[in-house]
Formats: structure tokens, C-alpha cells, sequence
């Protein structure tokens, strides 16, 4: 009796907790999907896709999946590769087009005609699911990029920098293109209709490596755009095998843990952090076991000891060494690789001869030990305040922001609330390493949080 009320306790406990879900496999755009895909010989019955109320649309298993199925299967003839494209009505322009083109533009190329085309197109059922817009920091107007953590800016802007670039250097491409469409090119290769097609095979392509095409530049070619099976999101968590298998000819994902009935089926695109999930694929996780907080350059010398005459050598020595990348904080507190960045920049003239053994974990001294201890939560604090300041910015910006960038301003608000959580965690670890009597103790950051 005990025991059954325990079960049925955990289960209204984990009932309560579970995301809620409505499903979509009723509305017409995905029955017209299961029915394109049906006609290419998929026939996949224990996904369907829903809406879930953490993550957005999915896909939801209707029946238990054992650890170790495959999951989803999708037969060749289902998957968009550049021989699609090279196959489609695009073939002969790409063909003739010197320089050529790389795979991706082909890839974006096509979706864009395709688009287009509307209903008359091959591959509508499926353009047709594409989410509309995405929140990928592409899309990013120059007051959101401002509120992204300085590391993840830098990396949007520059990636942003690259897109552009890619889409004027395709001009004279697109306007070979002119004889396939009776509306002016410009007005359908439009930087938004790239930035949407761009998203589309940045965010939703799986991996798959194709014989290099002669027609196509010599950029990797290992795209597949996988209509259905692309309805799968991220867990950090969960574990899958993923790839094209010869002998079924179909791209296939095994579960290894396995997903209970009516539960989200998930796969892991990666062991990546938050800042590289909202930089690849617009979106983080809540409680990524991957994520960090990156110390930039810029905030770690403005915790450094200006008095110290030697700090332009050591922070040479460590730049020449490589030292100053992926300087981070996690849940459990700085990295070993910051305390020993630290450590090297704590050393006082007399101990520089130690600094082989700070390389291999050695602490120097109980009073340098307590320093770099204070020095790591002084940079916490100013990472907060950082996080505290674009939190308040980005509150503003929320009014009078239309839907796309109130998405936009939420998956920033979701990195930054977690960057927020890993700090407090990290803050909490360092105020427990600082002993009572540390002179460290008395000073005013720790003072002021207390
Ligand atoms: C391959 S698609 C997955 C299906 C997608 N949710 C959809 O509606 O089409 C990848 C995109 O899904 C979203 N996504 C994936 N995993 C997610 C998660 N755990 N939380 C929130 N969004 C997620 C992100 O927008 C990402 O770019």
C-alpha cells in the first residue's frame, strides 16, 4: 500500500514536471508531409510531431522506445543533398557558373526557388514546415548583438560579417538566375530570403559526407537536409547514433537510452555549450551540462593588479602560449585552466622558478593561492554586473518590440539567465575556498555580498 502510494506520489511529481504537449500531426501542412513522404517510401509511425511548452515544436514518441531502436529511418530519396539541387531545374546554371559555387549556396539557393514556387514546387510539403523566421544572432539587429556576453558577440558579429559577405559575393549568381523566374531576381534573392534559407540549413541540416561534386567549389559537401527527422530538438543529455547506412540506404538514429510513450524523443547535435547553441542553431538549453561562462580578455586585466611592473610580460608569456582562450567558469566554479592562468599571474618575481609546477596544478603559496581565489571572484562580480546590466537594457528593449525580436530578446534572456546561475554557483564555490582569516576576506566585493 506504502509503496503504491509512493508510485503514484513520484508519478504525479514527475506528471507535474514534464513539459506539456499538444500534437500536430492533425493539421494539414503535416498531413500533407506524412503523405509526400509516404510516396518516397518513409513510413515511420512512433514519432509525430507536437508542440511542446519547454522546447517548441518537436517530435513525440506514441509508443515506448527501447534502448538501442532506431528510432527514425528516412530513405535517401527523402533527403535534400546538393544532388537535388544539381539534379533540379537549378543543375544547368550551377553547372555552367565559374566561379562555382559552394554547397551551401547551392543548398540555400534552391530552398529560396523553392519557396517560390509555392505549391507548384517538388519540395513543398516541406518548405512548407520550415519555421518562418529564426532566432539566430544573423538576424540580429546591432541593440541585441550589444546584449550578448562580449566572447559570444564577438563571435556573432564576425559570423554575421562572414553571411553578409557570403550573400553579396552570390549577387552575380543570382542574377544568372533571371530566365528561371518572371519576377526580378533581386526582388526574390532578397538578404532576408537568404538569411531565412541560411538559418534553414544551418540549424537543420544532418551530417553526411557526399562524393565532391565537379560543378560545386571546393567547401565541404557534408549537408543533408532530412524533412521530418529535422523536427527532432536538443538534449545535452540524451545519447544517439546517428548516420547514413549503405546497406538500408536510409540516414538512421538509434536511441541509446531509449524515450518512454508520449514522451519528446530528443537527440544530442553535439556536446556543445549555450554560447555555441545560440550561435549555430538560435536557441539554449535550460541546465546545459556543457555551459560555461568565457572570461574575455578585456575583464580579466581589469581584475589584474595594475601595480604589478611585470604584468605586460606575463600576460605576453601567456598570449605567446596560448593561455588566454577558454578561460571559463562552470556550475562547480573556475576552470582548472583559469586557476592556473591565475596562478601564473599571481607569481611575484622571487617564485617565477615555480612556474613549471604552477603548470602542473601546483599552488605557490597560501597568501598567492588566496589571491587568485580573490582575483577569480572579482572577476565573477564583474561578469554579474555584466549580466545584470544587459538584463536591464534588454527589459527596455522589450517595449514596443515586435514578435520576431521579442524572440530574439528571449533566447538572449535565456543565456544570460543561465550564464547568471553558473556565476552564483561559481561564487558560492570561491567564497567557501577563502579561508576566515584570509586579509581577502575583509575586502569590499566580498563585503558587499554578505
Ligand atoms: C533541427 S530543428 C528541430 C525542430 C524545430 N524545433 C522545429 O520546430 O522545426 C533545430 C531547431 O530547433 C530548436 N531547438 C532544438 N532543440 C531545442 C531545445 N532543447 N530547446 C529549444 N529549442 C530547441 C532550435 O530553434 C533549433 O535551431
Amino acid at each position: 500500500m506504502k509503496n503504491s502510494r509512493g508510485r503514484r506520489a513520484r508519478k504525479k511529481r514527475r506528471k507535474r514536471e514534464e513539459a506539456q504537449s499538444v500534437t500536430l500531426s492533425h493539421e494539414a501542412p503535416f498531413v500533407d508531409l506524412r503523405r509526400w513522404l509516404t510516396k518516397k517510401a518513409f513510413n515511420s509511425q512512433s514519432l509525430i510531431p507536437a508542440n511542446f511548452s519547454d522546447t517548441g515544436r518537436g517530435l513525440m514518441s506514441t509508443q515506448p522506445i527501447k534502448a538501442n531502436d532506431v528510432v527514425i529511418s528516412l530513405p535517401e530519396r527523402c533527403l535534400l543533398t546538393t544532388s537535388t539541387v544539381l539534379k533540379s531545374y537549378l543543375g544547368e546554371y550551377i553547372k555552367r557558373w565559374k566561379p562555382s559555387v559552394s554547397p551551401l549556396v547551392a543548398l540555400c539557393t534552391f530552398l529560396i526557388a523553392e519557396r517560390h514556387y509555392g505549391e507548384a514546387a517538388d519540395w513543398s510539403p516541406y518548405i512548407r514546415v520550415l519555421p518562418k523566421s529564426y532566432t539566430c544572432p544573423v538576424y540580429f539587429s546591432a541593440d541585441i548583438m550589444e546584449l550578448l556576453p562580449r566572447d559570444v558577440r564577438k563571435k556573432a558579429v564576425e559570423q554575421k560579417e562572414r553571411f553578409q559577405e557570403l550573400y553579396f559575393s552570390s549577387q552575380p549568381f543570382f542574377l544568372s538566375l533571371q530566365p528561371l523566374f518572371t519576377q526580378p531576381v533581386e526582388n526574390l534573392f532578397t538578404q532576408d530570403a537568404f538569411c531565412w534559407a541560411w538559418c534553414s540549413v544551418n540549424t537543420r541540416t544532418v551530417y553526411m559526407e557526399h562524393a565532391q561534386s565537379e560543378f560545386l567549389s571546393r567547401e565541404k559537401d557534408v549537408f543533408a537536409l532530412a524533412p521530418y527527422l529535422d523536427l527532432l530538438n536538443h538534449c545535452p543529455t540524451v545519447q544517439v547514433e546517428a548516420g547514413f547506412n549503405k546497406l538500408t540506404s536510409c540516414y538512421e538514429i538509434r536511441s541509446i537510452q531509449g524515450c518512454r510513450k508520449f514522451q519528446q524523443a530528443f537527440i544530442c547535435y553535439g556536446p556543445h555549450d549555450n554560447q555555441r547553441l545560440l550561435l549555430e542553431y538560435g536557441f539554449v538549453a535550460h541546465g546545459n551540462i556543457h555551459s560555461v561562462v568565457y572570461v574575455d580578455l578585456g575583464t580579466l586585466k581589469l581584475c589584474l593588479d595594475e601595480g604589478d611592473k611585470q604584468l605586460p610580460q606575463k600576460l605576453l608569456f601567456l598570449k605567446k602560449n596560448d593561455f588566454l582562450r577558454n578561460l571559463t567558469f562552470g556550475v562547480d566554479g573556475p576552470s582548472w585552466r583559469l586557476m592556473t592562468v591565475l596562478r601564473l599571474l599571481s607569481l611575484k618575481p622571487q617564485q617565477y622558478s615555480t612556474w613549471k609546477n604552477v603548470l602542473l596544478g601546483a599552488a605557490v603559496s597560501q597568501d598567492r593561492e588566496e589571491w587568485c581565489i580573490h582575483t577569480a571572484l572579482t572577476l565573477c562580480q564583474h561578469l554579474s554586473d555584466d549580466n545584470a546590466s544587459a538584463v536591464e537594457r534588454l527589459t527596455l528593449l522589450k517595449d514596443g518590440s515586435d514578435q520576431a525580436r521579442l524572440e530574439q530578446l528571449g533566447v538572449v534572456e535565456g543565456l544570460r539567465r543561465e550564464e547568471r546561475v553558473i556565476l552564483e554557483h561559481s561564487k558560492d564555490v570561491l567564497r567557501s575556498l577563502l579561508p576566515q582569516s584570509s586579509p581577502w576576506q575583509q575586502d569590499g566585493i566580498q563585503n558587499k555580498e554578505r
